[in-house]
């Protein structure tokens, strides 16, 4: 299960909102789209889950070319998104069986599958009353156990966790984890460059229509000047021993600290451990979303 799409274009009247985009998803990995409000994020899952056409370029989906055969791309994919599949009236249980009814499930098979994703998604508490009654997080976990009922090798998650608590949250990550583990291909948009970066193994940038970086989370960061350790040292020799040792890092004497332009903690430890350097004290700044768009900004301003 392939996504490779090339120059895809798509306008509404006169405003373009994707201006000739590429990038590819391999099998089995998670591709996260990032960008801020109406960067066109939504328009692209619209576009290759089948719900509306394109007026340029290529796609295809596990082989299938998106203009030729939606149909055989509707078989294999899963769509979550900000308008959400569950209906308030039915129970969680209820949601589940329609699903299963819509995919065909005879009886038995629809009985054992709705408890499985009941148990898989912890929805207990709601499988037997109405929908309404569900939280935030819930919500979306029986919005993505409904769509898992038909078993999608590619599942796209529009903006998964806008709005959700930071627990809710975590648990919603360790569902697409769980997922890809199981070989499910993930395509997933966010705002969040922090989700981007627990759950995707490439990251494309939207920004007004077209791309303006891509690669993997580490790449990315690394290019944002926000992002950056810092590590505190006892004494000013084991100070000056360090700044010998990262040529590239910024000093700071009075604080007994160095800064680094780097995203890999683990690799710097390692190299403070063979010098036989000890830190303090470690800390990671990410930067985030904004840092990026500055800094690519900027970039753009000076290219
Ligand atoms: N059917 C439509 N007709 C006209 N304009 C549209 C239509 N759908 C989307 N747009 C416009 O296209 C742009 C991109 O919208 P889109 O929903 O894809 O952005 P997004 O990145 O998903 O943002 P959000 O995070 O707000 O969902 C916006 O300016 C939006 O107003």
């Amino acid at each position: 299960m392939t996504v490779a799409v090339s120059g895809l274009r798509k306008s509404f009247g006169s405003k373009v909102v994707l201006g000739g985009i590429d990038f590819a998803v391999p099998g089995g990995t998670t591709f996260a789209l990032l960008g801020p409000n109406g960067a066109g994020k939504t328009t692209a899952v619209r576009i290759l889950s089948t719900l509306i056409g394109f007026d340029g370029g290529e796609v295809t989906i596990g082989g299938h070319d998106l203009r030729r055969e939606p149909e055989a791309i509707r078989r294999m994919i899963g769509v979550t998104g900000q308008f959400s599949a569950v209906d308030d009236l039915l129970t969680g249980a209820e949601n589940l069986e329609l699903m299963a009814d819509l995919h065909h499930l005879e009886r038995t098979a629809r009985r054992r599958r709705v408890g499985e994703l009941l148990d898989r998604f912890d929805l207990g508490a709601v499988a037997g009353k109405p929908a309404a009654t569900c939280s935030g997080g819930m919500r979306r976990r029986l919005d993505l156990a409904m769509t898992l009922v038909g078993q999608p090798r590619l599942i796209f998650l529009d903006e998964p966790t806008t709005g959700l608590d930071p627990r809710s949250r975590r648990m919603m990550w360790q569902t697409v984890r769980e997922l890809v583990a199981g070989g499910v291909t993930i395509f997933l948009t966010t705002q969040y460059l922090e989700e981007a970066d627990q759950l995707a193994d490439r990251v494309a940038l939207l920004d007004d229509g077209r791309i303006v970086a891509a690669g993997t989370p580490a790449e990315l960061k690394s290019r944002v000047p926000g992002g950056h350790v810092r590590l505190r040292f006892a004494d000013a020799g084991t100070l000056a021993a360090a700044a010998a040792l990262f040529s590239g890092s910024e000093r700071d004497d009075e604080a007994l600290a160095l800064r680094l332009p780097t995203t890999k903690p683990r690799e710097l430890l390692d190299q403070l451990d063979r010098a036989g350097i000890e830190a303090e004290e470690l800390s990671v700044h990410s930067p985030d979303l904004e840092d990026v768009f500055l800094a690519l900004t900027e970039r753009k301003a000076v290219a």
